[in-house]
């Protein structure tokens, strides 16, 4: 079986031998299969950003061990991690956070340039990405100059620019109104499915979660 993330019995104490520790993350178990759109559903403070940065190596648990792609992280030197991240991990968060003085093109072609992809190649794929999500006629407009969908959409381009094996998203359409959230989740999705991606997406939104593969809840409620 071939997971792209397994996680195993993680665990996580904020303030670990100080005054207030709080333990966040005890003994988790968590794993995306190649291909899997899987939902993270938690409650507020149940420690959905402490498992995404941990899945996303940002941030190490005290316990338990990490693989991407079957090859253990725990315990690798930064470096390696971030060269790991870089490589096979892609990034959605709830605020777009694109370069503003750069263009939705640009904020695409920026991160596989620094891959060492050739920047013809580089803007080819912008280009093809832009175009899946409807936004070929923004690609030289600067994130200002876009809605909030559009900023998110180029977010996602970005996200997948260098082909990574898994998607983290940290409610990647929270920060939309409603009617404009369900059409660029579809577009996420479609996206998705359409490039075989397996992702992680955690939202609050129940709807949206049961539109995945597997839903995973985190804390008590949920
Ligand atoms: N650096 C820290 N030091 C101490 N406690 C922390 C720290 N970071 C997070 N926490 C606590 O750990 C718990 C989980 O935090 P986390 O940010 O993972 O929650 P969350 O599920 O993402 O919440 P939300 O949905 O509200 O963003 C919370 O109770 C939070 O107060």
């Amino acid at each position: 079986m071939s997971d792209v993330l397994r996680l195993e019995a993680i665990s996580k104490t904020y303030g670990k031998g100080g005054p207030a520790p709080v333990a966040v993350l005890d003994g988790l178990d968590l794993t995306v299969a190649r291909g899997e759109v899987v939902a993270l559903v938690a409650p507020s403070g149940a420690g959905k950003s402490t498992l995404l940065h941990i899945a996303g190596l940002l941030d190490t648990p005290d316990g338990g061990r990490v693989l991407v792609n079957g090859r253990d992280m725990t315990g690798l030197p930064d470096r390696a991690r971030t060269e790991a991240r870089r490589r096979e991990l892609g990034f959605v968060y709830q605020f777009h956070h694109l370069l503003p003085e750069f263009s939705a093109a640009e904020n695409i072609v920026l991160p596989q340039l620094a891959e060492g992809v050739a920047p013809r190649a580089a803007g080819a794929r912008a280009a093809e990405l832009l175009d899946r999500v409807g936004l070929s006629h923004r690609a030289h407009h600067r994130p200002a100059q876009l809605s909030g969908g559009e900023q998110q959409r180029v977010a996602f381009c970005r996200a997948l620019a260098n082909q990574p094996a898994l998607l983290l998203a940290d409610e990647p359409t929270g920060n939309l109104d409603p009617a404009t959230s369900d059409r660029v989740f579809d577009m996420l999705m479609s996206l998705v499915r359409d490039t075989g991606l397996s992702a992680l997406i955690a939202t609050h939104n129940h709807q949206l979660a049961g539109r995945m593969d597997r839903v995973i809840r985190l804390g008590a409620a949920g």
